[in-house]
C-alpha cells in the first residue's frame, strides 16, 4: 500500500513549480500544500485501507497524495487539463492506485464509475461545491452507495449544513443534509492554509447515511423546501401556495401556516412531505 520508495515524490509544492501551475480563479483553485494537514484530512472517513474513494478536483494532488498514503483506491475527476501531466506522475508512483477522469464532475456518474461501496472526499471548488452535495444528498434509495462524505466548504456554507432549526444559518441545506444523515463539522481550516488564501475561512463537514424516515419522496421533500425557503421571510401559507395541497396539509399537521420556513423543524418536513405524498402519518 505504500509508494514505492525507488520512486520517491518529490514535495508537492516543487512538483507544482515545476510544472509551472498557477491558481486558477475562475476553476475556483485553492490549493492545499501541507501535507500534515492534508493526512488529517484524509483521516476523517476512517480506515482507508483498500478501500475506494471520489475525489471531484484533485488539482495538483495534494489530497490525492494522502489519499492514497492512507492506502485508498482514488477515482478523481479533475476539469483542469493542466493537472494532469502531475496526477499521472502520481498515478505512477502510487502503483496505479489513482484513476484520473478529465471532466466535469457535474458530468460523472460516480456510483457507476466506482462499482461498489466507496467514500467521496473533496476540497470542492466552490462554484459547483453545492450543486454536487445536494446531488448526493439527493438519490431515491437510501442508504446510498456512498459511505461517507468528507468535504471542505466555505465555512459560512459548512455551517448551513449543520444549522439547528430558528437559526439564521437553517434552510434548505440543512434539512436535505439532516433528514436522513448525520452531519457535523469536523475541521475549521484557517484561509492561510491555502494557496492563494481565498476571502473566507473554510470548514470540513463529515457526513454518514442514517436511517431514513420511511414513507417520504426525497423529490418532494428536496421541492416543498425549495418553495419555502425560496421565500423565507414568508408565512408558510403564502411561500407553499404553489404546491397543491401543502397550505391545506399544514392545518392538519399541526404546523400554523403563519409560521415561517425557519422555525419548522427537519421532523416537521419530513412530515409534511410524507402526509403531501398521500402516506398516513
Ligand atoms: C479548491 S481546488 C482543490 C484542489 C486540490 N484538491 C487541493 O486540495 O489542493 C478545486 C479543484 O476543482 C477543480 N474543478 C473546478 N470545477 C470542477 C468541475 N466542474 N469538475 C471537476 N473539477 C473541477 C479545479 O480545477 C481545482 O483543481
Amino acid at each position: 500500500m505504500t509508494q514505492d520508495p525507488s520512486r520517491p515524490l518529490p514535495p508537492l509544492r516543487e512538483t507544482v513549480r515545476a510544472h509551472g501551475l498557477s491558481a486558477s480563479k475562475a476553476l475556483g483553485q485553492n490549493f492545499l500544500f501541507d501535507e500534515q494537514l492534508l493526512d488529517r484530512i484524509a483521516a476523517l472517513p476512517g480506515d482507508l485501507a483498500g478501500a475506494t474513494v471520489f475525489e471531484v478536483g484533485p488539482g495538483p494532488g495534494g489530497l490525492t497524495r494522502a489519499l492514497l498514503r492512507a492506502g485508498a483506491r482514488v477515482i478523481a475527476v479533475e476539469r483542469d487539463a493542466r493537472c494532469l501531466p502531475l496526477l499521472g506522475e502520481l498515478s505512477a508512483a502510487f502503483d496505479g492506485r489513482l484513476t484520473v477522469i478529465s471532466d466535469d464532475a457535474m458530468a460523472i456518474d460516480a456510483d457507476a464509475l466506482a462499482g461498489g461501496p466507496y467514500h467521496i472526499v473533496a476540497n470542492l471548488p466552490y462554484n459547483v461545491g453545492t450543486a454536487l452535495f445536494t446531488r448526493w444528498l439527493e438519490p431515491p434509495a437510501w442508504p446510498p452507495l456512498w459511505r461517507s462524505l468528507t468535504l471542505m466548504f466555505q465555512l459560512e456554507v459548512a455551517e448551513r449544513i449543520v444549522a439547528p432549526v430558528g437559526t439564521g444559518a437553517y434552510g434548505r441545506l440543512a434539512v436535505l443534509a439532516q433528514w436522513r444523515s448525520n452531519a457535523r463539522i469536523a475541521m475549521k481550516v484557517h484561509r492561510s492554509a491555502f494557496t492563494p488564501p481565498p476571502k473566507v475561512m473554510s470548514a470540513i463537514v463529515h457526513l454518514t447515511p442514517g436511517d431514513q424516515p420511511e414513507g417520504v419522496d426525497p423529490a418532494l421533500l428536496s421541492k416543498l423546501t425549495e418553495k419555502g425557503f425560496g421565500q423565507r421571510r414568508k408565512m408558510l401559507r403564502q411561500s407553499l401556495k404553489g404546491l397543491p395541497g401543502a397550505v391545506e396539509m399544514l392545518e392538519r399537521i399541526g404546523i400554523d401556516p403563519t409560521r415561517r420556513a425557519e422555525t419548522v423543524s427537519v421532523a416537521e418536513w419530513v412530515t409534511l412531505a410524507r402526509v403531501l405524498g398521500g402516506q398516513s402519518t
